[in-house]
């Protein structure tokens, strides 16, 4: 295919952080199973409330980002049904929809990004960029829209479409709808609109004008102060590392470690270079699941206890839930190598299964243990330690080269989102003190 060229030379603010930490809220099970069952954990995420108050405490902990991702339909197990995943509260029973959930956060923050997934398969151009700058503009500038293709037929059935579109495909479309909705941001600036109460010039129409395609122009303006929404990007196959290396500002990077994660930012970073663009603009954040306590074994006990709450059978439904295996077809002692290597491609999201084989790989032997791995993490990374050893942890990761920034994973919300507070300021100091900036400031997002 042809890559398509940016015909917009608009930017996004940069983070304000060197190192950005972004916190992904996904309930019921925010990545940890256990999560609406444990005590301490708020189960209140069908009421403003719960993200208010969440909103208010992320930004006071001095997290970059708020980020939601969104699907549109309950996920199904192998038999077609969402009984096994709503009868658990498992992965994918809940979605909100992620801009009514931002507006109401964005009125009781004033910093906090706001990431809502949008995907390209099913949300016309023009209404996911007039959604966006809507939530942009009520925002004072913070909107990102994570781009997503989706992944299931189902979804698109409860759409009006038959099928999902191949993944070639479903990219190509997303070029073509990413392309113009950032042209119909530009349809209408910001500083075209003069309210001149003096003149009665309301706006400025030469400004103001239709894309070249004929779309538009939006009903309301695309930027604030010259800053459009900022573009997020989750894939990971080499289609979908293309397409971030095109347009993606900040990308939701999965890895099972750090040494997967320098490659896949290796990769992203070479494919930018090929592009054309500057590979210090786009901002890896890698999914980290962080337990924080006052002391290493304090730490550690905390992990137990999370993982005394996960049910091994349980656990394995939603493995095979995941992976659209019949339950009934394995035993939690088999081969969790066989396993992957049957159930190859079944997730649809190969940057995820690749993940799994690297956990694979590490030594999870048997399907229990990787379903209990699954259930733990969603297979993302674990940095339990007090917080001085998880901010060095992550200070070498950056280090390193294997992430520029982090999606938080929570287990317990809000307290997980609390806990890890310290380890933020102390990656602002480590990365604000003259001695210590070994990572090189990223956040020149600006392309
Ligand atoms: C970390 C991660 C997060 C994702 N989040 C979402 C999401 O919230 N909604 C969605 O529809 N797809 C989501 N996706 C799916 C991707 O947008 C993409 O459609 C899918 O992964 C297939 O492309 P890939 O093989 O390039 O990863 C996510 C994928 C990854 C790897």
């Amino acid at each position: 295919m042809t890559s398509p060229t940016h015909t917009t030379d608009s930017i996004a603010q940069p983070f304000a952080s060197t190192i950005p930490c972004a916190a992904m809220i996904f309930p019921p099970l925010f990545q940890f199973a256990g999560a609406w069952r444990h005590p301490g954990n708020r189960t209140d995420w069908l009421r403003t409330s719960f993200w208010t108050d969440l909103g208010r405490q992320l930004e006071a902990d001095g997290y970059d980002m708020l980020f939601v991702p969104d699907a549109m339909a309950m996920a199904r197990g192998h038999d077609g049904t969402t009984d096994a995943v709503i009868s658990v509260g498992a992965k994918g029973g809940i979605y909100l929809d992620p801009i009514t959930v931002m507006s109401t956060v964005a009125a009781v923050t004033t910093q906090l990004r706001l990431g809502c997934t949008l995907s390209t398969s099913f949300v016309p151009a023009y209404d996911i960029a007039r959604r966006i700058a809507t939530l942009h503009q009520l925002s004072g500038g913070r909107a990102a829209w994570n781009i997503v293709t989706s992944v299931y037929d189902y979804e698109a059935q409860n759409m009006g479409l038959p099928r999902l579109e191949p993944k070639a495909d479903r990219y190509r479309k997303a070029d073509r709808v990413t392309q113009e909705v950032l042209e119909l941001w530009q349809s209408f600036p910001d500083e075209a609109l003069w309210m001149d109460t003096e003149t009665g010039r309301f706006a400025d129409p030469t400004r103001i004008q239709p894309t070249g395609d004929g779309v538009g122009p939006l009903t309301l303006p695309g930027d604030v102060e010259g800053y459009r929404p900022m573009l997020l990007q989750a894939g990971a196959s080499p289609t979908g590392l293309d397409f971030a290396a095109r347009w993606a500002d900040a990308t939701f990077m999965v890895a099972a470690n750090g040494a997967q994660a320098q490659q896949v930012r290796a990769d992203l970073r070479a494919r930018a270079a090929q592009a054309g663009r500057d590979p210090n603009t786009i901002t890896t954040l890698m999914g980290v699941q962080p337990i924080v306590a006052e002391t290493q074994t304090a730490a550690e006990n905390k992990l137990q206890e999370l993982q005394d709450l996960i049910e091994p059978a349980e656990s394995w439904q939603d493995l095979a839930t995941l992976f659209r295996a019949d339950p009934n077809d394995w035993a939690l002692d088999d081969s969790a190598a066989d396993f992957l290597a049957a159930q190859r491609g079944a997730t649809g999201a190969e940057g995820f299964e690749n993940i799994v084989a690297e956990i694979v790989q590490d030594g999870a032997s048997t399907v229990g243990e990787l379903a209990v791995l699954g259930a733990i993490a969603q297979f993302k990374p674990l940095l339990v330690g007090t917080a001085e050893s998880v901010a060095q942890q992550m200070l070498d990761l950056v280090d390193h080269g294997a992430t520029d920034g982090f999606m938080i994973m929570g287990t317990v919300v809000p307290d997980s989102f609390s806990d890890f507070a310290p380890v933020i300021r102390l990656l602002n100091e480590a990365t604000k003190s003259p001695g210590a900036p070994s990572v090189e400031p990223q956040n020149s997002l600006a392309r």
